[in-house]
């Protein structure tokens, strides 16, 4: 029987998913279309009737820029959102900044493939020399978090992701939906995707056909276990849903950047 309701969402676009680039742990905002996003998201759950005590973000501002602006479409500005870097989007190491179409053209769509949605395949690691190094490890967001700013990733695999999440969300997320409370979380394709696999049981081969589009809210419900009692809903129009996830997945389609 469905006890606990829970809301999982992949922010709204971002200005380098609209220009094909693994963004990662950069700071991008929301594009204007990723705006509209996240404001149709709050107008859908208004009007079906839904209500959040409590938002639990990333600390990317695309992930919070999501839950405000959804929470404003509510009109629900009053709940409280909690922040941590557990549920920051997966660290795409080197791959960071670069187009995912062109990688496809360099590598081959196989081995971009292998790296956006393979379980356990950690990409090459971030280092000094690289392009955005200083702007993500000199960010002050970074040394709030509850591990040394050295100890952080300097990469991860979808594994890697689950394994720094995981404790957040026993620690922190668990014990709130425990006393009821009906929980958004506003987070990111890879980190949604961890924490899906890991309710639903998914095995590490399925876990790669899985994709989530942004700005869509993925309803979970839950028995007194934590565990689903039915299928994930994607809520809202679900042929444009469906057009939404191919956009995803054809991002690794080998392609010339224009
Ligand atoms: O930043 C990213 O995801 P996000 O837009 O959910 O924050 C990643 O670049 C997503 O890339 P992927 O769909 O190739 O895994």
């Amino acid at each position: 029987m469905s006890k606990y309701k829970l809301f999982l969402l992949r922010h709204g676009e971002g200005a380098w998913n609209k220009e094909n680039r693994f963004c990662s742990w950069v700071d991008q905002k929301l594009s204007k279309d990723g705006v509209k996003e996240a404001q149709d998201c709050g107008r859908l759950l208004k009007e079906q009737g839904y209500k959040f005590d409590l938002v639990f973000t990333s600390i990317l501002s695309r992930s919070i820029q999501t839950a405000w602006l959804v929470l404003e479409a509510m009109g629900q500005e009053w709940v409280p959102v909690v922040k941590s870097w557990r549920l920051n989007e997966r660290h795409y190491g080197s791959l960071i900044g670069l187009n995912r179409a062109e990688m496809a053209l360099q590598h081959g769509e196989e081995k971009v493939k292998l790296w956006r949605r393979s379980y356990d395949i950690t990409p090459p690691p971030i280092d000094e020399s690289h392009p955005y190094f200083l702007e993500i490890y000199n960010d002050r967001r970074y040394t709030t978090c509850d591990v040394p700013k050295e100890n952080l990733p300097r990469a991860e695999s979808l594994k890697e992701v689950l394994d720094r999440l995981l404790p957040y969300w026993g620690s922190t997320v668990v014990p709130e939906i425990r006393k009821g409370r009906t929980v958004l979380i506003s987070a990111h394709g890879n980190s949604c995707r961890a924490l899906l696999k890991y309710l639903e049981g998914i095995s590490d081969k399925d876990i790669a056909s899985v994709t989530l589009p942004t700005g869509i809210p993925v309803l979970l419900e839950l028995d007194e276990n934590l565990k689903p009692v039915k299928p994930r809903q994607l809520l809202g129009d679900q042929a444009k849903i469906q057009a939404a996830i191919r956009k995803v997945e054809d991002q690794g389609k080998a392609k010339p950047s224009t």
